[in-house]
């Protein structure tokens, strides 16, 4: 529940005055309503149903005398006109009050999602790397779904009841014991039903969990559709795939059934009620035909209204469970949000680095718990400013880790980097990031044209800067030959490119940032060797001018580093000059 009113107060927050306007609409359009069924009474009076007995009924009888005084052929058609009238103006309301209840909740809905995703881009590396993609995807899409229709139900539901008390206060008038025993067995069915309530709770946990699967393993499998494809694996996944839908398939149909079961639920209670009903208001309450009618006439609108209101909070309860998931992403993001890095004035600052950066003492661990093992272990060490230093090591000796750490991706868990000799903070460390250029083992490239593409680093650079980066990175002649040139669209990740030819367009995107670090992870791995010695050379011009971190594997790599760190399991276990070992 405390979810629920999390939401509640949030879309109150979010909808401010709209909201209660649009009650206020909600309970005017009841209002009509509930003036249009009155209106029936003497209607129906002149028809001459209620014969003598129009006295009976509350508030029509001065009406009714008033309609007689006149002569009938006058009087209905003043009466039918106001009746036109009335329903004409609750029409246009309700029309109204429908458009703007779905701006709110579209509204409202943008600003979740925008919440979501800027919380998103705000949170730290850290936050990234120890969950699942797939989470935020279903979050963001199947969850998200889930809250809107929650939210538009929200306000069914509170025009639901708007109408029913309306309608109650109209059949109170009418009749106050008959309405009150339409209410005692509206209460004793809704309490009956309650149970009804915490089991579409149960269900809506269900749906979270299993299209939570259902995002993992979409993303998982077609991420590794070439793993799949070449071992002739389809077969094992299919099996899963199969099992999956299967059990959402049966627990959608678990929710249907639920509701369907309510809804013949109540049809039944409503038959039986009316039955009841009618039998007490004639045999024991002695109440007159015309009243009689109308109260059955009041009886048909409440109770599709109490169904209604059930049936609501069946969805809403079901529902719940992604709201929570929707808070729970929002207070980690929250928690591992980055300080702004622009002070305020839009303009981020960047830091650049005049002597060099410095590891003391460091240590760090993915995991949470204070028994997982450390990635790095009391990493001393020193990156001269305006050099080139690399970084080698086995498979999983902590080399990116140490990267991840020197460009202020992650935090240490113990030990200070220093810049130029000052500890990098909190908010030193965002900075830190705006003077590095990054190209990483799996290059990425975003959806769109190579222009796009490098131009997302520097939406100002000019086209001879664009191509002064691909001459750098040893990719103009291949862009060059492409049909479209710089507007080539590049493929979903680039996988229209060749490994190599995406590994020199992130290269020329990396400098045309003008980092004073640059920052190689495995950048020239893909590539031939004539494109590589291009590359070396290139890079090697920039020494002095910038500060070069190689993650490296092949001798030619290294050749060219000032500096070379040697990781092992975590530790530097050598550090070499590469001029005085020259
Ligand atoms: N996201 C992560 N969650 C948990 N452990 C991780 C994560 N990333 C890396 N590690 C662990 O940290 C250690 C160092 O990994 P790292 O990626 O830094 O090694 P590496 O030297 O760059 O390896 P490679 O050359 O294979 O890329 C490894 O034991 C790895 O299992």
């Amino acid at each position: 529940m405390t979810d629920l009113w999390f939401y509640l107060n949030r879309l109150r927050g979010f909808a401010g005055i709209r909201l209660y306007t649009q009650l206020a609409a909600m309970i005017a359009v009841g209002l009509f309503d509930g003036v249009g069924i009155y209106l029936l009474a003497p209607l129906l009076g002149l028809l001459g149903f209620f014969g003598g007995s129009s006295g009976s009924i509350p508030l029509a009888a001065g009406w009714l005398d008033a309609l007689r005084s006149l002569n009938v052929a006058a009087a209905l058609p003043v009466l039918l006109g106001v009746y036109v009238l009335v329903m004409a103006i609750q029409a246009l309301l309700q029309k109204e009050q429908s458009i703007r209840g779905a701006q709110l909740q579209q509204g409202f809905i943008r600003h979740l999602r925008l919440r979501i995703y800027e919380g998103l881009m705000r949170s730290n590396w850290l936050f990234f790397v120890r969950r699942r993609r797939s989470d935020f995807h279903h979050v963001l899409t199947s969850e998200l779904a889930r809250v809107s229709q929650a939210t538009y139900l929200l306000m069914q539901l509170a025009s639901s009841l708007a109408f029913t008390v309306i309608q109650i206060a109209f059949a109170f008038w009418l009749s106050a014991k008959l309405t009150a025993f339409v209410l005692i067995s509206g209460a004793a069915i809704a309490l009956a039903m309650r149970r009804r309530i915490r089991r579409a709770k149960a269900v809506g946990n269900q749906t979270s969990l299993l299209s939570q699967s259902y995002y993992a393993g979409l993303t998982d499998h077609l991420g590794g559709i070439k793993e799949i494809k070449s071992n002739r694996l389809e077969a094992f996944y299919l099996d899963w795939f199969r099992s999956l839908t299967g059990r959402m398939e049966a627990n959608f149909t678990a929710f249907s059934r639920l509701q369907a079961v309510t809804e013949c639920l109540y049809r039944i209670a409503a038959a039986a009620l009316i039955a009841l009903f009618v039998y007490l208001s004639y045999e024991v309450f002695r109440v007159a035909p015309g009243q009689l009618m109308l109260i059955v006439i009041i009886f048909a609108r409440l109770w599709p209204r109490f169904t209604a209101v059930q049936s609501n909070a069946e969805q809403i309860y079901s529902a719940i469970p992604a709201i929570r998931s929707l808070r729970q992403l929002e207070r980690e993001c929250e928690a591992a949000r980055e300080s702004a890095d622009d002070e305020g004035t839009g303009i981020p600052r960047a830091m650049p680095v005049k002597q060099g950066i410095e590891c003391s003492g460091v240590f760090f661990r993915y995991g949470e718990d204070e028994q997982s093992e450390y990635a790095l272990k009391d990493i001393n060490a020193r990156i001269p400013a305006g050099k080139m230093t690399a970084i080698i090591g086995k498979s999983g000796a902590g080399k990116s880790t140490l990267v991840d750490i020197l460009m202020g991706l992650l935090e240490p868990v113990r030990g200070t980097v220093l810049i130029d000799g000052v500890p990098l903070g909190e908010d030193t460390r965002n900075l830190l990031r705006h003077s590095v250029g990054y190209v990483a083992q799996d290059p990425f490239l975003f959806h769109a044209s190579i222009r796009e593409n490098l131009q997302a680093v520097r939406p100002d650079a000019r086209e001879e800067e664009l191509w002064e980066a691909l001459r750098f990175s040893a990719s103009d002649d291949f862009v060059r030959r492409l049909p479209e040139g710089l507007d080539t669209i590049v493929g979903d990740r680039g996988v229209r490119l060749s490994g190599g030819e995406r590994q020199r367009l992130v290269l020329a995107r990396a400098m045309l940032r003008r980092p004073s670090i640059l920052v190689l992870d495995e950048a020239t791995s893909a590539l031939d060797n004539e494109n590589e010695a291009r590359i070396q050379e290139a890079i090697d011009r920039l020494k002095g001018t910038m500060t070069i971190i190689v993650i490296a594997h092949r001798l030619s790599t290294i050749r060219n580093a000032d500096q070379v760190l040697v990781l092992e399991r975590g530790e530097v276990v050598r550090e070499e000059d590469q001029q005085l070992a020259k």
